[in-house]
């Protein structure tokens, strides 16, 4: 049994909350079920993803206009390099893009 095999095995039987699935044994409903269920979860992350990056939008505005309040600046890089390198760290190279994503959701392009 390979990884893959073990895995999709695994997620199955989480999602249909079988205790061993034999995949060759699923009717093609059961695999449909399986995966609306897993998207729902998905459905539910991505919404709690989307409260999470309004709160922090709220908080870099926030910052932002006290700062611009009280330097005239509204950015400040080196801040900004500190968070691409934490995403990085976080979720390999595609979180530098995520990272991006995000900065440029609370601040506006740079
Ligand atoms: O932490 C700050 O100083 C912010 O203004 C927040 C924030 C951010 O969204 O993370 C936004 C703009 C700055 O250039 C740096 C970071």
């Amino acid at each position: 049994m390979n990884n893959t095999e073990d895995l999709i095995r695994e997620a199955l039987a989480e999602a249909l909350d079988l205790d061993v699935v034999s995949v060759d044994a699923l009717s093609p409903d059961e695999i449909s079920e399986a995966i609306a269920r897993l998207r729902a979860k998905i459905d539910e992350i991505d919404a709690e993803i989307i409260e999470i990056v309004k709160r922090r939008i709220a908080l870099s505005k926030q910052i932002q206009a006290i700062r611009m309040a009280h330097t005239g600046r509204r950015l400040e890089h080196s801040r900004e390099l500190q968070i691409v390198n934490a995403y990085v760290e976080g979720l390999g190279r595609g979180g530098g893009q995520l990272a991006l994503a995000v900065l440029e959701l609370s601040r506006g392009r740079a």
